[in-house]
């Protein structure tokens, strides 16, 4: 079952407060854009609900609808790529079934390398790839999962525009019906990604109703446009 994920509270890290007291809730099954200024926090409400919670003390309450445990329902794919240097980008896509012991779907692994335009490079180390293309190896590593909750953190930054609007497309289409809370800083993104669009500052986070139409949108869709200018808009009037 796919989950609604929600929090409510407040984040510190050691003596500084990170965040809050604010609530938010990414909707089961829809594909959440979570926008906000560098440094207010975005990057520690994910690492909360994908268990990586170390260091951080929460005084309230988040978690999945169903009570249900996060962890094993989650992928994540962090603002660092974290591929593993000793492994061959397939070794790294196929990591999370051979760390729980299962036999790797060497298929589907090849399907989504080609998918992502990795095809030629499977069998490389992640240092003889671009930035660009580790990011898309880490997307594909994500994608691999199959997991209903899917945490991403800046995914596409690294890509040029054209790869760019082509992995949007890809994860929109792999990822539909999960519930995929996606950190942005990239106003085009979330009018073409987003189901719902959160804004977060340190106080509070404000959703945002998204343009019209299933996601994902057109890049070049009159409305998508529209809604990217309002967004960059109101982005910079609380700048
Ligand atoms: N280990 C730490 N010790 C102290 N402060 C930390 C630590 N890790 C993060 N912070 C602080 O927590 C705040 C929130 O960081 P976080 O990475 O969640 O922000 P963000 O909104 O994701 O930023 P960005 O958009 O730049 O990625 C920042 O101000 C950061 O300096």
């Amino acid at each position: 079952m796919t989950p609604t994920l929600s929090l409510n509270g407040t984040a510190h890290i050691g003596a500084t407060r990170i965040f809050g007291p604010l609530s938010m809730m990414a909707p089961a099954g829809a594909w959440t854009c979570l926008l906000g200024p560098s440094g207010v926090g975005k990057s520690t409400i994910l690492r909360l609900f994908a268990g990586l919670d170390e260091g951080i003390t929460f005084d309230g309450d988040y978690g999945a609808s169903d009570g249900g445990p996060l962890m094993p329902r989650v992928a994540m794919m962090a603002q660092d790529d974290l591929l593993l240097p000793w492994l061959d980008v397939m070794g790294n896509v196929t990591l999370g079934a051979r760390m729980r012991g299962e036999r790797p779907d060497h298929t589907r692994a090849r399907d989504i390398l080609a998918r992502v335009g990795l095809a030629d490079h499977a069998a490389k180390p992640p240092s003889a790839l671009s930035g660009g293309q580790r990011q898309r190896a880490a997307l594909a590593r994500t994608l691999m999962e199959d997991r209903p909750i899917v945490l991403l953190d800046e995914p596409f930054s690294a890509l040029d525009a054209q790869t760019r609007a082509r992995m949007q497309r890809l994860a929109g289409e792999v990822l539909r019906e999960r519930t995929v809370l996606h950190i942005t800083h990239d106003a085009a993104e979330a009018a073409r990604l987003g189901d719902q669009i959160l804004l977060m500052s340190r106080d509070r986070i404000d959703a945002i109703a998204p343009p019209e139409g299933t996601s994902p949108r057109a890049p070049d869709a009159e409305e998508t446009l529209r809604f990217e200018a309002q967004l960059m808009r109101r982005l910079m009037a609380d700048a």
